[in-house]
């Protein structure tokens, strides 16, 4: 079964008419990761919004996007906003513009998780601190007192989820989820993701420009290439026998420099 179903995606900018995304149709099955990758500009992060409904006023789009069967575009705003956070639940590149600057952390998750459960403020808490301690986050009580500019990106970045394994979403949707880390961070939250779709059997869109860790977490890819979707299948097939051009280049040249990588740092450790 599929939790997404996109049927001729298009996308455009009615500003100036620019086509961003020509017809693409992908599906993600239920329990599966589906990795988004391809060079920058090729339409990966529009893709994902348009699922979420996020993309700026002046980006039109047409086709049908299914979500457990439920046309995504036929709903209102608020119908949309109930969706976003317990069923759709995006991780964002850079952990600073998920939160709210203005307030403590714990406020934000306080806020969030009011809008979609009955719970109280004691509830909500126990709910979260127990999250944050399964994701490695230390001292949660203190970190739910500080302001997201006080905090690293690599701890924004287990916060959002952590407070995914709360909500229980039941599709991830996480735009270069590492992209602005470090890479002690990087690999720390790769395992989190991993782990947090092991624990919840949730579906995964995940767009990244690192092979090596989408090889890690997806079981099928998609690549992107000018808005259109080249070439797609099983992780192994695409990554073992790459039929496109553009995704034999992307594989022998950004796997090669994921696994050396890999390599210096494991002879560094
Ligand atoms: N708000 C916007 N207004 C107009 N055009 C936009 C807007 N957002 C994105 N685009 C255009 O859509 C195209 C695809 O952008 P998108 O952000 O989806 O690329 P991407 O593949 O996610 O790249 P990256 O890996 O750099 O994040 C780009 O050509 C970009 O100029």
């Amino acid at each position: 079964m599929n939790i997404v179903e996109v049927k001729h995606l298009k996308v455009w900018d009615a500003n100036t008419d620019k086509v961003i995304i020509h017809n693409s149709s992908f599906q993600v099955k239920q329990g599966s990761c589906l990795a988004i990758v391809g060079e920058s500009g090729s339409g990966k992060s529009v893709t994902c919004r348009s699922i979420m409904r996020l993309n700026k006023p002046w980006i039109r789009l047409s086709g049908t996007i299914l979500f457990k069967g439920e046309d995504l575009n036929q709903l209102s705003e608020q119908e949309m906003r109930r969706r976003r956070g317990k069923n759709l639940c995006m991780i964002l590149q850079n952990g600073m513009s998920a939160f709210d600057p203005s307030c403590v952390i714990g406020v934000h998750i306080r806020e969030t998780l009011q809008t979609h459960f009955n719970w109280n403020n004691r509830e909500s808490e126990r709910k979260i601190i127990s999250a944050m301690e399964s994701v490695m986050l230390k001292n949660p009580q203190e970190i739910l007192n500080q302001y997201p500019h006080q905090l690293s990106g690599g701890m924004l970045q287990r916060i959002m989820i952590a407070l995914a394994l709360v909500l229980e979403p039941d599709l991830i949707i996480a735009d270069e989820p590492t992209t602005a880390l470090d890479t002690i961070s990087q690999y720390e939250v790769v395992e989190q993701l991993i782990r947090l779709r092991e624990r919840m059997g949730c579906s995964m869109l995940f767009i990244s420009h690192d092979l090596g860790v989408v090889q890690k977490i997806a079981d099928e890819v998609m690549v992107m290439k000018d808005g259109a979707i080249v070439e797609s299948g099983d992780i192994r097939s695409v990554f073992s026998k790459p039929e496109h051009t553009y995704t034999q280049y992307l594989v022998t040249t950004r796997l090669e420099l994921s696994n050396h990588f890999r390599k210096l740092m494991q002879e560094g450790t």
